[in-house]
């Protein structure tokens, strides 16, 4: 199987404190991988570093062959990698469509500020930006919401809301924090739901999650992280019964 994204050997300190050391995972074209650790563990931290908002001390990224290690969030976006930030934020006062069509903006030619400004040839990439923020809506099943203000969404909605923005730029990769968290079990379930007719799409995806047990029923690998190191990877069964991952939860809860 060909390989989208290579971590290796990454690691990320703050304040002489390694949050991530020696990290490393390979996920495959089409794969949906999950990432799960106790509190601390470094999950956010790995996140980040994907994403381009953190930037490693050492290691090596690499997306579709391309290096990632020094591009910005930007250009990561634009070579396809989408993401959904840990409790983002919608654009208050903007419709649901409205919201996604600004996550197409990462990968137009002409910038936020001639959109803005409403230039001729941007109206044209307008049309084709709303026919596929409209295309994102229906993908994530909110097309009835469309013009409604994103406010007024529940909040399983508005995260399937986040979900369509990233879809929006059209990603190759994209990459879920804690999307289920301060969901109820409905809204959870719909979310799962959702993120399983995205893999059934082709979609590779990766998925940093608290919930264990959301992420055990979606992924088909797990990575294990646990004080910034990489314990295990397997399937969701392997790490169900992993000693070294079970010790690692049993000790936080002893603590
Ligand atoms: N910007 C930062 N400055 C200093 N320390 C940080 C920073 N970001 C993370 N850390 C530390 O790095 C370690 C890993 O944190 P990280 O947030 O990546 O873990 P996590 O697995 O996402 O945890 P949680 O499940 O609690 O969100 C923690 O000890 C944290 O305090």
């Amino acid at each position: 199987m060909t390989s989208l994204l290579e971590v290796h050997d990454v690691g990320k300190a703050f304040g002489g404190v390694y949050a991530v050391r020696e990290v490393g995972l390979t996920v495959a074209e089409g794969e949906l991988r999950g990432v799960i650790g106790p509190n601390g563990a470094g999950k956010s931290t790995l996140f980040n570093l994907i994403s381009g908002h953190l930037l490693p001390d050492h290691g090596t990224l690499t997306y579709a062959g391309r290096r990632l290690e020094r591009l910005t969030p930007h250009a990561r976006a634009k070579l396809g990698i989408a993401i959904v930030f840990q409790g983002a934020r919608l654009f208050l006062g903007m419709t649901a469509l409205e919201n996604v069509m600004v996550g197409a903006h990462a990968r137009t030619r002409h910038g936020f500020l001639s959109a803005a400004l409403r230039l001729p040839a941007h109206r044209r990439e307008e049309r084709a930006i709303r026919a596929d923020a409209l295309e994102a809506l229906d993908r994530v099943g909110l097309k009835d919401w469309a013009d409604r203000a994103a406010e007024e969404l529940p909040l399983g909605q508005q995260r399937s809301l986040q979900v369509a923005r990233a879809l929006c730029a059209r990603p190759r990769l994209l990459l879920l924090d804690e999307p289920a968290s301060g969901l109820r079990a409905a809204e959870r379930e719909a979310l799962a739901q959702l993120i399983e007719s995205l893999r059934g799409e082709g979609l590779t995806t990766l998925l940093v999650e608290h919930d264990v047990a959301f992420v055990a029923r979606l992924a088909d690998r797990i990575s294990v992280l646990d004080l910034g190191a990489h314990i295990a990877e397997g399937t969701p069964a392997e790490i169900r019964q992993d000693e070294r991952v079970i010790a690692a939860y049993l000790g936080k809860e002893a603590a």
